[in-house]
């Protein structure tokens, strides 16, 4: 089956402490755009061993699939296709914590139009791509909840774009599932996820030539030098009365005190964007590099793109969903 894994960006990042096991207590609302991977995720099952109806089916986490394989492609070469790649290691977290009594092979193909360490959660919408695929596959009949406690193992935006898929891809049969949507308050390290409804925008999106590492910038950020927070209550409340003043004044990240300083060309698009594209609000996705602006108006946004597309090879126009 195939799964369109959408990329998101983020509205607003506020980092409020360190937790004892390295990640950072986060509050952000996260956004889903049309901007999307192709995976398709095939289960070749071994004929010649049959399931042992004995084995019971509870999971567990220390046992790995009996003889199943994963075999991975995607369309970019420079990708890993083996464990380093998240989509693999969501498949294998799936056959070790839910299929140990089945043999045969995963086959996953990705291809890839989301840019590569851009702070657009790509890798991770592969990963939730693949355990929602292989739900499916397998009629394990999983809910969000589960999924989503299985996801975040993977990473911090595995349930985010969890949710957002589901609500996304009808032949998933998880878009009623209240935990589905594609707008969120995200919490905790950004898997606690509160569904508000969409802002409805048109975006350009422009990923400067350099590759972030995530880890680096949250490790890298000074959080007493911190001045300039979002009040993500009031963004939420702008997104809901379509105030694109109350909007636009809270569109913070916080990640952008160390990624601007430190990457001179993420700090040249976000200007340039400003200065040439006169967008509503310019801001970082993510941990960068890719900066975004938004538009309420197709006509400017479009108009901006064509000025701007010259800026970064990957820059694109897209809309919210
Ligand atoms: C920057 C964001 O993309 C915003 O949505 C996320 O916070 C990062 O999500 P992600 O890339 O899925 O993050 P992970 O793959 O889980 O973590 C990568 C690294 O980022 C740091 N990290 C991530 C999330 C978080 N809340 N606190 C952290 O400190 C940790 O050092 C971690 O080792
Ligand atoms: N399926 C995948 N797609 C893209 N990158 C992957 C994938 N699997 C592993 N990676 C690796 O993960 C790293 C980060 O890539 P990714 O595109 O997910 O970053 P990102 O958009 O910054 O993610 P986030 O916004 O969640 O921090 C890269 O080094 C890349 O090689």
């Amino acid at each position: 089956m195939t799964v369109n894994a959408y990329a998101k960006i983020n509205l607003s990042i506020d980092v409020i402490g360190k937790r004892p096991d390295g990640y950072h207590e986060v509050l952000m609302v996260m956004q889903q755009i049309d901007l999307f991977d192709k995976v398709t995720v095939k289960w070749i099952e071994d004929q010649s061993e049959k399931p042992d109806q004995k084995q019971e089916t509870a999971p567990n986490p220390n046992q790995m699939g009996k003889g199943i394989s994963i075999n991975l492609s995607t369309n970019l070469p420079f990708l890993p296709d083996d464990h380093r790649n998240l989509a693999y290691r969501a498949a294998s977290l799936m056959a070790e914590t839910y299929c140990r009594n089945r043999a045969g092979e995963i086959r996953i193909k990705i291809e890839k139009r989301i840019p590569v360490s851009a702070g657009l959660a790509g890798g991770s919408s592969n990963a939730a791509a693949v355990l929602l695929g292989l739900n499916r596959i397998w009629e394990l009949d999983l809910g969000l909840t589960s999924l989503m406690d299985l996801g975040v193992k993977l990473g911090a935006d595995v349930p985010f774009c969890l949710a957002g898929q589901a609500a996304l891809n009808e032949n998933l049969c998880l878009q009623w599932d209240e935990r589905a949507g594609t707008c969120a308050v995200a919490s905790g390290i950004g898997e606690q996820l509160e569904q508000i409804k969409p802002l409805k925008c048109w975006v350009l999106l422009s990923k400067p030539p350099i590759a972030v590492s995530t880890a680096q910038v949250y490790g890298g950020m000074d959080l007493a030098a911190i001045k300039n927070r979002p009040n993500t209550m009031e963004l939420v409340c702008g997104i809901k009365e379509h105030n694109y003043h109350k909007i636009s004044k809270n569109m913070v990240n916080v990640l952008e005190n160390y990624s601007l300083k430190e990457y001179s060309s993420i700090m040249y698009t976000k200007n340039k964007m400003v200065e040439t594209g006169k967008p509503m609000k310019a801001l970082m996705s993510g941990s960068g590099p890719t900066v975004f602006g938004l538009y309420t108006s197709r006509k400017k946004g479009k108009e901006a793109f064509e000025r701007l597309k010259y800026m970064n090879k990957e820059t694109f126009f897209i809309k919210t969903l």
